[in-house]
Order: C-alpha cells, then sequence, then structure tokens
C-alpha cells in the first residue's frame, strides 16, 4: 500500500530521517510512536510527499511519488488524506466550507459536492453545524470537520499526525473511535502518529517505534480496543473522593 524504500530528509546538518525503509499494508491501522524529536512527523509527511525526501522512493498504491511531476502528484494526493494536532481548518469558512473547498480542489464535480459534504458531515455527526465557523467549535469538533474534510475526496489512505494531543480523554476516545470504523467500514489504510502509548495500543495492528531518526523495530499486536470513558459529573466527583478523603485520618 505504502512503501518507503530508503528515505532520508535533512533539515540543513540535521537529519530528521535517516535511509528508513518501511511498508504500510493495505487495510491497516499502523501507528509510528518515539519520543520527540525521534522523526515521526517528518516520517509522516513523506508518506504524501509534504516533505519532499533527500533520496529514496515513496510508493504509494503502485504508483512511485518521488518520480511525479507536481500535476501528477496533485491528482496521486487525492488518494491520501491527513488530519493534524491542531485541526488546520480555515477560520474563514464555515463547517460545510471547509469540507466543500476539499472538492474544489480536487474538481469533484459541482453537481455532487453539496450531497457530498452532507454525507461526509453526517459520518462524524456534525451536519447540525454545517454552517458555524470553527472558532465556535470544541477541539473534538474541530477534529470531526478535519476528518470529515479528509474524507471527502474518499481517500485509500488517512495519514494522523498526533490526531488526539490537543484533546481531553474522553474526546480522544470518541475520535479513536470514529477512526476506528473509518477503516472497517470504508477499508480506508490509516497511518497515525502519536507519543501516547494508549492512543496506540487502543486500535494499531502493527507499530513501528522510531528513535533517533531511524526504525528501532517494528511490533505486531492485537489492539486493546477503544477504552470507554465517562464524562459525567458524577464520575468525576466519584474518583476524587475515593483516595485521600481527609475528613477520614
Ligand atoms: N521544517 C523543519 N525544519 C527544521 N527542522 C525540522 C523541521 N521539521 C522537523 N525538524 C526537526 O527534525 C527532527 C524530527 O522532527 P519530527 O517533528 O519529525 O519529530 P517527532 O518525532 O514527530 O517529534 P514530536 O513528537 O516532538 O513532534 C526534530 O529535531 C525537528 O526539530
Amino acid at each position: 500500500m505504502i512503501a518507503l524504500r530508503n528515505v532520508r530528509k535533512h533539515f540543513s546538518k540535521f537529519e530528521a530521517v535517516k535511509s528508513v525503509s518501511l511498508t504500510i499494508i493495505e487495510g491497516e491501522i499502523h501507528g509510528i510512536i518515539g519520543a520527540s524529536g525521534a522523526g515521526k512527523s517528518t516520517l509522516l509527511r513523506l508518506m504524501n510527499l509534504l516533505e519532499a525526501p533527500d533520496e529514496g522512493d515513496v510508493e504509494v498504491s503502485g504508483k512511485n511519488l518521488t518520480a511525479m511531476s507536481s500535476r501528477e502528484l496533485r491528482e496521486a494526493r487525492k488518494s491520501i488524506g491527513m488530519i493534524f494536532q491542531h485541526f488546520n481548518l480555515a477560520a474563514n469558512k464555515t463547517v460545510y466550507g471547509n469540507v466543500a473547498a476539499a472538492l474544489e480542489l480536487a474538481r469533484y464535480p459541482k453537481k455532487d459536492r453539496r450531497e457530498r459534504v452532507l454525507e461526509c458531515l453526517r459520518f462524524v455527526g456534525l451536519e447540525k453545524l454545517a454552517d458555524q465557523y470553527p472558532a465556535r467549535l470544541s477541539g473534538g469538533q474541530k477534529q470531526r470537520v478535519a476528518i470529515a474534510r479528509a474524507l471527502a475526496n474518499q481517500p485509500q489512505v488517512l495519514l494522523c499526525d498526533e490526531p488526539a494531543s490537543a484533546l481531553d480523554p474522553g474526546t480522544t476516545a470518541d475520535l479513536l473511535k470514529v477512526l476506528e470504523s473509518i477503516n472497517q467500514r470504508f477499508g480506508v489504510t490509516i497511518v497515525i502518529v502519536s507519543h501516547e502509548m494508549e492512543v496506540i495500543k487502543s486500535i494499531c495492528q502493527r507499530i513501528t517505534i522510531m528513535e533517533d531518526g531511524k526504525i528501532y523495530e517494528t511490533v505486531d499486536r492485537q489492539p486493546d480496543g477503544v477504552a470507554v470513558i465517562t464524562k459525567s459529573a458524577r464520575y468525576f466527583a466519584d474518583e476524587l473522593k475515593k483516595a485521600g478523603d481527609p475528613g477520614h485520618a
């Protein structure tokens, strides 16, 4: 599905990714974990050529992205969606407008755009907020808009760069369930970069561990599943009262 072959990336004299080869299997949820600065985000951004490698090849669905003209690359990128830690929504566009912009950019047939936007917003449960601007949304809602936008062109691959890092645990669990259902219902291959072990363990079937710009190991495992996190006031109150009650020495 995605094959990185001996890819390297420098920033000035600093080598952020050091001759890495990695295959992402079609239909899997693949995690990339490692310490800050290990090169995770750079490796992810090499997969859709947001970062061009200094050396090596990037192949997605049998097509060598590194050998493409910018027109061909634009076309190939339609099959690769991406979401980011800080959502990267256009502040001057409504929820509807943000998703529609992705279709416009990909020259999706005009007459079908409205239905497609609404279909994507329905999938992430935000149809009712179509006319809102991002500033009025919570972090979890913003990330759902970003997902709807990334799904609009029916990608085969979804790249997720720290998608949950700006979210609370309950909202993170909701987001992970959405990603899981995108994988199961539409067969979309997902690559998710995170420094949070819980995120990676919950939904990833294979995990690549990075250190110092290199792959340390790739591990296969049965995902733990997404933990149910209750957000009720009762839960918070009960948890707080459990430990260290000062009234009962
Ligand atoms: N555009 C850039 N210009 C200069 N240096 C960069 C650039 N992007 C990344 N780097 C450097 O490359 C190294 C790897 O960065 P990268 O963001 O890939 O790491 P990471 O593992 O994702 O870390 P984090 O979890 O902190 O985001 C870091 O030292 C970073 O400072």
